[in-house]
């Protein structure tokens, strides 16, 4: 079996390659960066650094990689298998018209076997809204074709990889947490279901999805985001200071209570899910900057993601959220240099206000209580 993963970064190299290399497919990247893309094919092998509880150096072997722009990846999407993304949300746009050249060329090959494509982001049903560009960059003819041969799988990933501090200098050496999920939805398969060891296959993806999203991403970025307030560069010593710990643990509960309420989790299994996420925060071995897990809060403020979304939740069925509405308060006053979305969000404070603001960003009901709640902890902090 054949695969192509867009995006040789830390979750492509450590966590979604890994995987498919270790299944024994066949697997070529694809990457714009010439450094790791030379590495790839000078060497066709790179290591993995697991730290955890446990520790050891996988090595992956028998990889390949290619340029992300040009002939070759759409040559390789007519012939594949199985295509895989970890790009980074705002990349799948790009990358839609390669993946509709590569299958206008499989229809014109008249390769007629099973492909699916699954993206691996943080995003609710990425590979969903991926679908929608391919399709915009297709004629209704070869579309309909598309639909018939190739699934589009929506999935929710996990796992804790921060760019390598490698003492080496090996661009390809990347460092893993133990801790690793990959789920995908089964019902968007076509052809035989595959099996992947670590590749959990379920009918009801959005349960997932959320707990994830809610759990985890929403727990990593109000740590990241009162960590900088306070002072910390790491996510450890983040959730090593007991005054955002206790916030992040009360905001998990409160998205927590939503999960529980509209997928009918079990409490105390719940309750469970958050003490390891707290614990994963922990990681000694993991040097995870706050500035990294805060990044793009234009994104991370937005209805659909890890802060407002689960606000909302409580919003629906009466539920607390004060320490929602603190994390995104934090996340109001994240700063970095090296981050366009810290400055935007920056100038979007400065012309408008907290208020005007957060409405544009979140897209919040302006006169809603929550609003006033959160530009209340917003000014409290200023
Ligand atoms: N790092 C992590 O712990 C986790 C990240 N994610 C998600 O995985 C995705 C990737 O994140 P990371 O691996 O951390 O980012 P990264 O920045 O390490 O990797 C992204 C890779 O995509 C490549 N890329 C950029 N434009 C491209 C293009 N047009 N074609 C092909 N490749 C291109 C970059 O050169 C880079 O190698 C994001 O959506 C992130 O939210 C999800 C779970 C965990
Ligand atoms: O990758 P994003 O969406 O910017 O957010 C950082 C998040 O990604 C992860 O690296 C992986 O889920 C988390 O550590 C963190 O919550």
């Amino acid at each position: 079996m054949k695969a192509l993963h867009f995006g040789a970064g830390n979750i492509g190299r450590g966590f979604i390659g890994k995987l498919l290399a270790d299944a024994g497919l066949q697997l070529t990247f694809a990457d714009v960066n010439q450094v790791v893309l030379d590495a790839l094919n000078a060497r066709h092998s790179y290591q993995v650094h697991v730290v955890g509880e446990q520790q050891q150096i996988d090595t992956v072997s028998n990889v390949n990689a290619v340029s992300s722009i040009g002939d070759d990846v759409v040559a390789l999407i007519a012939q594949v298998d199985l295509i895989t993304t970890a790009v980074g949300p705002v990349v799948l746009e790009r990358i839609a018209p390669t993946l509709a050249k590569g299958l206008e060329l499989r229809r014109a090959n008249a390769n007629d076997a099973p492909l699916n494509i699954i993206a691996c982001e943080n995003m609710v049903r990425g590979t969903s809204q991926l679908k929608e560009h391919v399709k915009k960059a297709l004629s209704a003819e070869a579309w309909a074709w598309v639909e018939q041969h190739v699934g589009f799988v929506d999935s929710a990933v996990d796992r804790i990889v921060p760019p390598s501090e490698s003492a080496t200098n090996d661009p390809l050496e990347v460092t893993v947490e133990t801790f690793s999920e990959w789920i995908v939805d089964k019902t968007q398969f076509k052809g035989e279901l595959p099996n992947i060891p670590g590749m959990e296959l379920t009918d009801n993806l959005m349960a997932f999805v959320e707990r994830k999203l809610f759990t985890l991403n929403t727990g990593h970025a109000i740590t990241a985001y009162l960590g900088q307030l306070a002072g910390h560069q790491t996510i450890r010593d983040a959730i090593l200071d007991e005054k955002v710990r206790a916030v992040v643990k009360g905001a998990m509960e409160e998205s927590g209570a939503v999960l529980i309420k509209r997928y009918g989790f079990e409490a105390d299994k719940h309750a469970a899910y958050i003490k390891k996420i707290l614990g994963r925060f922990e990681n000694p071995y993991l040097k995870d900057d706050v500035e990294r897990v805060g990044r793009q809060p234009l994104r991370k403020l937005s209805a659909g993601d890890r802060l407002v979304k689960p606000l909302l939740g409580t919003i629906e069925y009466g539920l607390p959220h004060v320490n929602l509405i603190k994390g995104i308060a934090a996340a109001m006053h994240y700063h970095s240099e090296q981050d366009p979305q810290a400055q935007e969000l920056k100038q979007l404070l400065a012309d408008k206000g907290p208020q005007a603001a957060l409405v544009e960003v979140s897209g919040l009901d302006a006169n809603s209580e929550a609003v006033t709640e959160a530009v209340k902890a917003y000014n409290a902090i200023a």
